[in-house]
């Protein structure tokens, strides 16, 4: 679930994407991460859920491999006039995605409760236990381009999941990664999420009843 709302703020964007790997419409005040920036502020506790060596994790979780700029997926500013989000970016499916798979991590700068902007509008949580979250307002890749299906859809198409990345070293760390939902029972998610068509996540209720509280 997203944390609390504001205004989106960014300003200018990279055209093309050979600029030193960072992808296509990326806002130029904006840095742009291949793994996540850890606050210096984080207690040992946390770093300890957070990062742990590959044996500790179940056999029935694989970590995975993941760098970024990611080909899947492209950050496209909002022209149409009808979309709640227009004059913003929104991120979508650049290839076909299939039902379950994984689309790309969310990055940002990961902080504890002693260290948050109670005004980003790209606060997610990532450890609830140890009070830890992924903030992409100042830093972050191309999931923190992604909105949430109000006005726009009967629902996502994509959720946040935790997952672990295989850094190297024996050593795997844990992530939110956004995930394409699975098919269902119904079979009506099957397809999966189309090229060209938008991700969309729920932010949860709470991140709108906050906006509301906010005017
Ligand atoms: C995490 S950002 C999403 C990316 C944002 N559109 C951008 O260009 O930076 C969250 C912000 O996007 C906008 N947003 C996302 N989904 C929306 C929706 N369904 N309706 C209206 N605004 C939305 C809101 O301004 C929200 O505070």
């Amino acid at each position: 679930m997203l944390h609390r709302p504001r205004a989106t703020k960014s300003s200018g964007s990279h055209s093309g994407s050979g600029n030193a790997g960072i992808p296509r419409n990326w806002p130029s005040g904006i840095v742009y991460l291949r793994a996540p920036s850890y606050s210096k502020k984080l207690t040992n506790d946390a770093l300890k859920s957070l990062i742990v060596v590959k044996s500790v994790l179940p056999a029935t979780e694989q970590p995975r491999k993941s760098a970024g700029p990611y080909t899947n997926v492209k950050i496209t500013k909002i022209s149409n006039s009808s979309h709640p989000a227009h004059g913003q970016h929104g991120l979508f499916a650049s290839e076909r995605l299939l039902p379950d798979s994984f689309i790309l991590p969310y990055l940002g700068y990961i902080h504890d409760n002693s260290d948050m902007d109670g005004n980003s509008d790209y606060d997610l949580s990532l450890d609830r236990e140890v009070g830890v979250g992924v903030d992409s307002s100042k830093m972050g890749n191309e999931a923190r381009f992604i909105n949430d299906y109000r006005g726009l859809s009967a629902g996502p198409n994509a959720e946040f999941r935790e997952t672990w990345i295989d850094v190297g070293n024996s050593k795997v760390e844990k992530r939110m990664g956004v995930f394409v939902l699975r098919a269902g029972k119904s079979g009506k998610r099957a397809k999966g999420i189309a090229k060209g068509e938008e991700i969309l996540v729920s932010y949860g209720k709470g991140f709108w009843n906050e906006r509301q509280l906010d005017e």
